[in-house]
Parts: C-alpha cells; structure tokens; sequence
C-alpha cells in the first residue's frame, strides 16, 4: 500500500502531487526523516536541501533499481550523526551488509572494520569512480591524512594511487595541520610552539605527521638517526627540508653541545619514544614544535612511520597546545628527572602547585579531616591538628616500598606464567590492608595505583582465561577496581585522565 508502511529512513520516491509548488517534487527520491503528528511525512531529497513535508498518499517506497536507493553491497558516506558516540563516523566510507535491522542497515566502516547500524537518512550512496576521484583530488592537493583515512580498508584501490601515497609518506617530509586548527608562533619563554586558531573539541585531530628518521631503541639510537639523516640528504628536495625543518629545531644545553655534534644534540631534544612501536624511537620535525605541560591538552599518537597530534580536552581559542613528554601518572621528581639534559625544568600548574604538595604523596588520617605528606621535604614527624593522631613519614615510605617490591614482582615472567586466581590470592593481603588503611602507602601514589590496577588485571585474566563459577564475579571486582583506578588517577590530574591513557587513545581511529 502506497505511503502507510514507510518507516523514518525508508528511500522513496514522491508522486501524485498536483499543487503548482508540489508537482515539481513528483519523481524526486529521498530519504522519510520524520513523521509528523498530521501523518506527514518529511523527506530529505537526496538532490536539494529542500525538505517537502508529504502526505503518505503521495509517496511510495523507491524501486529497488533507483539509483539512489542503498542495496547490500553498495559503497556509502557516512553524513549528518550529530550524536557525541557517532560524530567521528561522520564522512566515513563503509560497505553495506546484509542484517539490517528496522529503520537501520548495517554498515562495515572501511577504516576499522566494525559494523555499525546507521540509518538510510545518514548514508549518501557512491559509486567507486567518485570515490577514486576524490582520492585523486586529495594526493593532488596534498592532504595525505585524509587520503589515507578514505583508503583505509577499501577493497579496490588502484596500485598506482597507494604506491604514490606510500612513497609520500615515507619521505617523511610531510606534515599537515589539519582543520585549521593550529599555529606555529614564538612562545614567551619556550621557543616555538603551537596555538589553537578556533576552539578546538576533545579528541579532534590536529596535525598529521611523517617520520623523518626512526631506528630501533638503543644505545646507538643516535648515531644510526644521524647516518639516516645524512642518507637522507643526498637527494636536493630533502636536502632543503633538512637544513630549514630539522637543523633549526631545538637543541639541548650549550655545555652538550660542546662535546656533541649539532644533529646529535637536536635529535636528543626531540626524538620521541613511539607509543605503538615501543622498540623505535623517530623524529616528527612538526610534532617536536609542541611544547611540554604535566597537564597536557593534547597527545602525540605515534608509529615508527607516522604521528597523529589530537585534543586530549575541549580548548578555548588562542590557548598554547602542549603534550606531554614524560607518563603523566609519574609523580614531579620522576617526571623531572626525564627531563635531565633537555634545557628546560617544567614550570606548568600542575609542576607549581606539585612542588608545594604533591597529591601522589598524601596520606590520609583515619579522622578523615587531614592529610599527612610523604614527600621528600615534609616533616619526619607529624600529628593530626583534629584528632593529635601521629604520623611517621618513613613508616609511610616502607610501606610505599612494599607496594613497589609487589608491583616488581608482577612484571617478572614468573608472575606472567602463573596462574590468575594465584595471583590474586598474592596480592589480596596487601590490597585489602591499602583500602582498609593500615597500610600507610600514600593512597593515590603512582606505585598504589599500579598495585590497584594489577589486581584490576588479575580479576580480569580470571575471569577471561580461566573457565569456573568465579568468572562473573572476576569481571565485576575487575570493573570495581579499574574505577578506583581511574577515581585515583583522577585525584592526582584531573577529571578525564581516563582520556590521558594511552589506551584510549589506541582504541580510537585515527
Ligand atoms: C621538542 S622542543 C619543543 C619546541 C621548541 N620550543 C622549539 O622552539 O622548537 C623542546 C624544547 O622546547 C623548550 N620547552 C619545551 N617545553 C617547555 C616548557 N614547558 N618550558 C620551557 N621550555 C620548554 C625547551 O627548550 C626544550 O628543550
């Protein structure tokens, strides 16, 4: 029956209309996207951003050989998700399944292979000419992170298109802003650095970038990045992009300067340790313009080849974008310490208010009035102002050990070998003595967290990897751990340092 069975996402075709204003719709395909309470229809036409708001007497569902209805198999864009869970779908290539579900279809993204149920209304159909058109259009104006997301999974891109690409990359003198999001300006104090043109959302990519060199890690790291940069060199065009890119980055402190060769002390300043080839180390010559906070606002998400600059928060326009150099879960001394030999201490807010009193050091009373501090410059001695309870910091540092001595000893391949439901039996004493109190190890300290976490992943391995009665309650003393984790993370830097983990960042598209 014409019209009544259409349901908001059905493609169909408008007829019938006999109105001056409405006849020129007859024949016209789109997509329901509402039902009125009168019982009109409101249709998204796939040609115009006119919506004609239709009765269902005048419409019926599109012939299954219209070109605009989506069929299994069909290539479409994902376009207009508005939702905060489905925006980054949005201008997304994907292939469609069979196992639709009512007013949905199911769609394989081409990118990272899930399959997502999308409604018709968001789905714009293409052929794989336009798609290749598109593509060429990109490698022709240079936008390589784009390009590579649209090929990302696609069953038939021409070899021609993916060598050209693939060579651009490995040049490694690429590197994009993406978005118009930043720029590279002088900062008072730092050199150069980067800050936000517009504001910027959390999660947002922000510069895409190309490796310039990268080795394994090692104690000749250095020595091997400068052999490939002079390598390098002897072709003209990279040539140039080395003497202006690479030769003016920063280096380290005058006196190492002395006694090394002016490469070798900019590679020190900026190499980076990558997040998912942990065994390489690369210079990003437009990722190492961004400067150093403890409380960064962005993250360096990189491979031995490529690296990926996105908003770890929403930041206001103007504001300088900074990533972090060191873990950010370390507490200021450790942190400190890796900075030795790079030319700067860290003078963040989160460094300013740390040197006063370092919440990774904080013990608190049983009163639940007072903290005490174990930090290197507080008081041996100390008593509660509220219920005179005393406090010995060295008797909170031996504890600290003890968690330590537990954590070492989860790293070992005595501990990998063992089984979960033993380990948790290991680390239950010390856990329950840490949340009950009578173990005086601070309580959001890195080494506390970590020992938290262990126990998070041991309940995990038991429920996923050891079959019996225990499983279901293994995933939720998993979860209830994690989020005292997070809780704990969260006291030392913030809301949001769930988003801070490297995890998260992995688990996304990029
Ligand atoms: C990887 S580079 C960052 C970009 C650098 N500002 C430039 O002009 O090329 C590292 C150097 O930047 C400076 N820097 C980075 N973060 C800083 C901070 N938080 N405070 C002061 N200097 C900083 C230091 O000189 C450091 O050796």
């Amino acid at each position: 029956m014409d019209g009544y069975d259409l349901t908001v996402g059905t493609t169909v075709e408008v007829h019938g209309l006999i109105s001056e204003a409405g006849s020129r719709f007859n024949g016209c395909t789109g997509v329901v996207a509402q039902i009125n309470k009168d019982g009109r229809y409101v249709i998204k036409l796939r040609d115009s951003s006119t919506q004609p708001v239709v009765k269902p007497c005048n419409l019926r569902k599109a012939s299954p050989t219209c070109p605009d209805c989506i069929e299994v198999g069909d290539l479409v864009e994902i376009t207009g998700l508005t939702s905060e869970r489905g925006r980054w779908l949005n201008e997304h290539l994907g292939c469609v399944m069979p196992g639709a579900v009512i007013g949905r279809l199911s769609v394989k993204i081409c990118a990272t292979g899930q399959e997502k149920a999308i409604k018709e209304l968001n789905l714009l159909k293409h052929t794989k000419e336009v798609i290749l058109e598109r593509a060429q259009g990109l490698l022709e104006k240079g936008h390589l992170y784009d390009l590579q997301r649209l090929l990302r999974g696609l069953p038939f891109v021409p070899e021609c298109l993916s060598e050209a690409l693939t060579a651009r990359l490995a040049e490694g003198t690429h590197s994009e802003i993406l978005g118009g999001t930043l720029k590279l300006v002088d900062i008072s104090g730092k050199g150069k650095g980067y800050r936000t043109e517009r504001i910027i959302s959390a999660g947002e990519a922000l510069l895409f970038d190309t490796a310039f060199c990268s080795t394994y890690k090692g104690p000749r790291e250095y020595h091997e990045m400068e052999t490939e940069c002079k390598k390098k060199t002897e072709r003209k065009a990279v040539a140039d992009f080395f003497a202006t890119q690479v030769m003016t980055l920063a280096s380290g402190p005058s006196m190492m300067r002395m006694i090394e060769s002016q490469l070798i002390s900019i590679l020190k300043t900026n190499v980076f340790q990558t997040i998912r080839d942990p065994d390489h180390v690369a210079l990003f010559p437009a990722v190492s313009r961004f400067n150093h906070s403890c409380c960064a606002n962005a993250f360096a998400d990189t491979s031995k080849t490529q690296a990926t600059v996105r908003a770890l928060c929403d930041i206001r326009a103007g504001e300088e974008v900074c990533v972090s150099y060191c873990p950010v879960h370390a507490p200021r001394q450790e942190r400190m310490e890796q900075f030795f030999g790079k030319g700067f201490d860290c003078n963040c807010e989160r460094c300013k208010r740390e040197v006063q009193e370092d919440p990774q050091f904080l013990v608190p009373c049983k009163c639940g009035k007072h903290s005490f501090s174990a930090q290197q410059n507080a008081k041996s001695m100390q008593r509660c102002p509220h219920c005179s309870l005393d406090f010995l910091k060295e008797t909170s540092l031996g504890h600290l050990q003890e968690v330590e001595e537990m954590n070492a000893f989860m790293r070992t391949q005595a501990a990998a070998a063992e089984n979960p439901l033993n380990l948790i039996e290991t680390l239950k004493p010390l856990v329950e003595r840490v949340i009950e109190g009578s173990c005086l190890a601070p309580k959001t300290h890195n080494q506390t967290i970590q020992l938290l976490n262990n126990f998070s992943g041991a309940h995990y391995f038991a429920a996923t990897r050891v079959p019996g009665p225990h499983q279901s309650a293994s995933f939720a003393a998993s979860f209830a751990y994690k989020k005292k984790v997070l809780r704990a993370q969260a006291t030392n830097h913030g809301q949001g340092t769930c988003q801070r983990d490297m995890n998260y960042f992995m688990s996304t598209e990029c």
